[in-house]
């Protein structure tokens, strides 16, 4: 069950459908003809092969092979289902992929489109060391030291009953792309137990150290210090990998980004999580993404990003949106729990979210940025909600 290799058969060159968009070449390796995407501005360069004694061993060259067509054949499969984030630069090919030519592609170049995309292919590296670091049969080993999973759903309903109010997931977050640095003086666990005091439901630790300062040991010291809110890995999730490490690090909830994951991975992943007794946050941010997942039976907690995460801009009248209609009846129907997250603020924010419909709510910025993140939970619903209050 390792990541998406052994989940999907991977298609052959010959049994692959071949797109208008795909160029092909002649791969006399294989003896048959392989796919590269191509456009109108690509060029593709052909090299001398480099003399024997730099080749790399064939094993290695055939790993990277198969990590080739499966980052091809993921953006195919994320292309038709209206992804644009792509999981890896678009470099072609890999070297001595086609014998004695390396093919690269020129225009379409190696810059990510956006800051999401870029955050994907820093993952997607960062998740290929950590893994050859600590496989997966090692990090499942590493499970049973794991504290125990907490109920994440729950305890946002529970809260939802108790206050009559969208259940808060308070999250712990240094800095983001869009913001910079949010607290100079940031102490993960002295800002969880404040959130915990004022009345969160649940948390959210950013694990992401490059875009966010945020980091797994900080989920692991929050929960060692003995807060007992349950936790969110605040993380981007491309492989299943990286669940069980989340969950080796003390996490009860995990989230999936359906803008950059395809179906059949957040089915997957769904299905992994509910084998480890974790919950899974599915976000989306537009109609297609939430159509998309909707029709996913196994997916029963859906968050609404009110954040682009393209653009950054942000507009918390995007969940009244996707809530309306068919859309919200169905989510009615299926008792999904529903979080409204980013850019909420103030009570009146708090109460147009929950109008529309969410049980919960995702707040990072406006609680973190306040001296006291204990007062700062009572400010943004204008009540004290923490336990004692009620
Ligand atoms: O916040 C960003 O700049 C960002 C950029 C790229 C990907 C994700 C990003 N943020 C994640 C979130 O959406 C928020 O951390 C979360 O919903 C809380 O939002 P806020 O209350 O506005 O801090």
């Amino acid at each position: 069950m390792e990541g998406l290799a052994s989940f999907r058969a991977v298609p052959s060159f010959t049994s692959r459908p071949r797109s208008s968009i795909l160029g092909t070449a002649l791969n006399p390796r294989r003896g048959n003809s392989l796919s590269f995407p191509s456009s109108s501005s690509s060029i593709v360069r052909a090299q001398q092969m480099e003399s024997k004694d730099d080749e790399p061993e064939p094993e290695k060259i055939e790993l990277k092979i198969k990590e080739w067509e499966n980052s091809m054949y993921h953006n195919e499969v994320a292309a038709s289902q209206g992804i644009r984030i792509r999981r890896r630069p678009p470099t072609g090919p890999p070297l001595h992929y086609v014998g004695p030519f390396e093919f690269r592609l020129q225009n379409e170049g190696n810059t990510p489109r956006n800051i999401l995309e870029e955050i994907i292919w820093h993952k997607d590296t960062q998740v290929a060391q950590l893994k050859e670091r600590q496989p997966l049969y090692s990090l499942k080993k590493a499970l049973d030291n794991a504290p125990p999973v907490r109920d994440f759903i729950g305890a946002l309903r529970a809260a939802n009953s108790r206050t009559g109010l969208p259940g808060l997931i308070a999250e712990v977050k240094k800095a983001s792309p869009s913001r910079g640095v949010l607290r100079e003086n940031f102490d993960p666990v002295e800002i969880a137990q404040a959130y915990e005091k004022g009345g969160a439901a649940c948390l959210s630790v950013l694990a992401d150290e490059k875009f966010f300062q945020g980091s797994y040991d900080n989920m692991l010291a929050i929960r060692d210090a003995g807060v007992k809110c349950p936790l969110l890995c605040k993380e981007f999730i491309i492989e299943a990998w990286q669940i069980y490490y989340a969950r080796s690090k003390g996490a009860d909830a995990i989230l999936l980004i359906a803008a950059v994951l395809p179906d059949l991975d957040i089915k997957y992943m769904t299905k992994i999580c509910k084998m480890l007794g974790m919950a899974t946050l599915v976000e989306v941010h537009d109609e297609r993404e939430m159509d998309r997942v909707l029709g996913i039976e196994e997916v029963e907690f859906i968050g609404i990003n009110n954040r682009n995460l393209e653009t950054f801009e942000v507009d918390i009248s995007n969940t009244k949106k996707l809530l309306e209609g068919k859309r919200g009846e169905e989510i009615r129907k299926r008792d999904i729990i529903v979080v409204g997250e980013s850019g909420l603020f103030t009570p009146d924010d708090i109460a147009y979210v929950q109008e529309a419909g969410v049980k919960a709510v995702l707040v990072g910025e406006s609680i973190v940025k306040q001296s006291d993140p204990e007062k700062g939970v009572a400010g943004l619903f204008g009540k004290d909600i923490s336990l004692q209050s009620v």
